[in-house]
């Protein structure tokens, strides 16, 4: 099968800007253990990255990594051209976290996690001004949960609480947004309102890097590509990286891969798809193109 990926992402990425450089970057935990070994990328600023490997390829070391929770032994990691330190004062980077990671139970309200957004802003007593309550009711504004903003955290679906998350990251203004698998147990109408929002911080110049397993997502909104198995295997635009030969060396025999005979038009028709959860890449050969099943011929706009 001779398939290419088509990038469905809107404008073509600008090249340069500072963004998130990895050189070489090496991660070994305390228990010895090297989660990641001699990374190297780089993303420009104005970009959405995803993210893509196997479980346990590293990549939610990486995010550690770039927030600095973590440690690296070799290498370096600089954002918007400062290092990790830096941008960590600054409040540069703002973490979506993956739902598994959050204690649902801690009694919080919504606008209390969005405050927390806020918190490096203010002073050690914690003290919210004025400029601090209105980044929240404009960050809840934009997700669409200002109706919700008094409810207690655990209370919300699991659709509701990653629009939370991602307000408390507007809220923060972060100029990176680091986004630890957004999509799973999202309906598509809360992905589409997602990619939405996504898109227009790209547009303000924010640099996005989105972990998913979601393969079918990928090439409709993502500029760019990191492939990840303890170390990076390929980076790139989105169009020249995510290809088969690439994502089957990321995923080697772990990859879900089918060739189907559909039927266009009438004619048989060699479909591949690639899947490493719900939502496959779905490959059509003799038009070289790559298209979402859940959204139907040319993917979404
Ligand atoms: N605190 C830790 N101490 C020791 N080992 C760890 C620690 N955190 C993660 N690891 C190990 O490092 C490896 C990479 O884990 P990581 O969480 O970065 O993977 P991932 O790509 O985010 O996986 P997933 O897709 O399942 O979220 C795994 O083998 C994991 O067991």
């Amino acid at each position: 099968m001779n398939a290419q990926v088509h990038s469905f992402a809107g404008s073509p990425s600008p090249e340069g800007g500072s963004g998130i450089s990895v050189r070489d970057a090496t991660v070994t935990y305390r228990n010895g253990h090297t989660a990641l070994h001699d990374a190297t990328f780089h993303i420009p600023t104005g970009t959405i990255t995803a993210l893509v490997g196997m479980n346990g390829s590293g990549k939610s070391t990486l995010f550690k990594a770039i927030m600095g929770f973590v440690r690296t032994s070799k290498g370096s990691i600089s954002v918007l051209g400062q290092t990790v330190e830096a941008a960590l004062k600054k409040n540069l980077v703002a973490y979506v976290p993956q739902s598994e990671d959050v204690d649902w139970n801690f009694p919080v309200l919504v606008e209390d996690v969005v405050m927390m957004g806020r918190y490096g802003y203010m002073g050690m007593m914690r003290r919210a001004r004025s400029v601090d309550h209105d980044a929240v009711s404009s960050a809840l504004a934009r997700v669409g949960m200002s109706d919700f903003r008094k409810r207690q955290i655990g209370e919300l679906s699991g659709g509701q609480k990653k629009r939370v998350f991602l307000a408390r990251a507007l809220a923060q203004d972060g100029r990176v947004i680091l986004l630890d698998e957004p999509f799973t147990g999202v309906d598509v109408k809360t992905e589409d309102a997602i990619i939405t929002l996504l898109r227009a911080l790209r547009d303000e110049g924010r640099v996005m890097l989105v972990s998913t397993h979601n393969l079918g997502s990928v090439p409709e909104f993502c500029d760019r590509t990191v492939l990840l198995n303890r170390t990076v295997l390929a980076y790139g635009t989105t169009v020249e990286t995510f290809t088969q030969a690439n994502l089957e060396r990321t995923f080697g025999g772990v990859l879900r891969h089918f060739v189907l005979n559909g039927a266009d038009g009438g004619k048989p028709h060699p479909v591949g798809f690639i899947s490493d959860d719900e939502r496959p890449l779905v490959l059509y050969d003799d038009e070289q193109d790559a298209r979402d099943p859940a959204k139907g011929a040319g993917g979404r706009t």
